[in-house]
């Protein structure tokens, strides 16, 4: 289950970060007109995916048997990329001196309308996830917001009966509408 604050190792993004600007840099073109600097680096949030690989693995050699593995869920379509990330990294991890076998399973939640979060949120189940009965899950998200879409998420997983659900999001965004309920694991805390 999702923890009841930010992580410790988590980084924090103060509210005016130092910027980098955009010709320090290599970005794909089409991005220009979009961004005037860079916050957070690729290879800043590279690393910081590394770490989180290593304590989730550790954190997993109390709950997770690594014969029977992870179940980790990709939450769509934001997730995609640090799920990729997250995942590769831990194939490489040894969870109780074996290496530990990741199941790969995909899940589509909606919340935003353009930059905002509506509040409502839908879940699409693309494949049978009666198989999470009794196993470990890892819900892998791109950002917690509000909440809102997390909370969904762990309810509607629920029905399947898990063993335990672990959450790791890339981002957790500091805002006074945040529902209360916090990952396990994230890189930062502002978006
Ligand atoms: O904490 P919340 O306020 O609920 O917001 C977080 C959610 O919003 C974004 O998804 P979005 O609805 O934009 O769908 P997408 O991943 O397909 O872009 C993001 O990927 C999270 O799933």
């Amino acid at each position: 289950m999702a923890q009841q604050g930010p992580q410790k190792s988590a980084i924090i993004i103060p509210d005016e970060p130092p910027v980098l600007p955009l010709e320090s840099l290599s970005y794909p073109v089409h991005y220009a007109p979009y961004i005037s600097n860079v916050v957070i680096p690729y290879g800043l949030v590279l690393d910081r995916i590394e770490r989180m690989a290593e304590e989730i693995s550790q954190d997993l050699q109390a709950s997770c048997d690594p014969e029977e593995g992870l179940h980790a869920i990709c939450v769509l379509k934001g997730g995609f990329k640090f799920f990729t990330d997250l995942t590769d990294r831990m194939q490489s991890k040894n969870c109780c001196h074996k290496s530990l076998k990741i199941s790969s399973h995909f899940i589509r939640a909606r919340s935003y309308q353009n930059d905002q979060s509506t509040g409502s949120v839908s879940i699409m189940k693309l494949y049978d996830l009666e198989v999470l009965a009794n196993k470990t899950v890892l819900v892998v998200e791109d950002i917690v917001d509000t909440g809102h879409t997390l909370s969904k998420l762990i309810e509607h997983l629920h029905q399947y009966k898990p063993k335990t659900i672990k959450v790791a999001s890339l981002l957790l965004k500091r805002t006074p509408l945040h529902n209360g309920l916090f990952p396990d694991s994230h890189l930062s805390d502002q978006r």
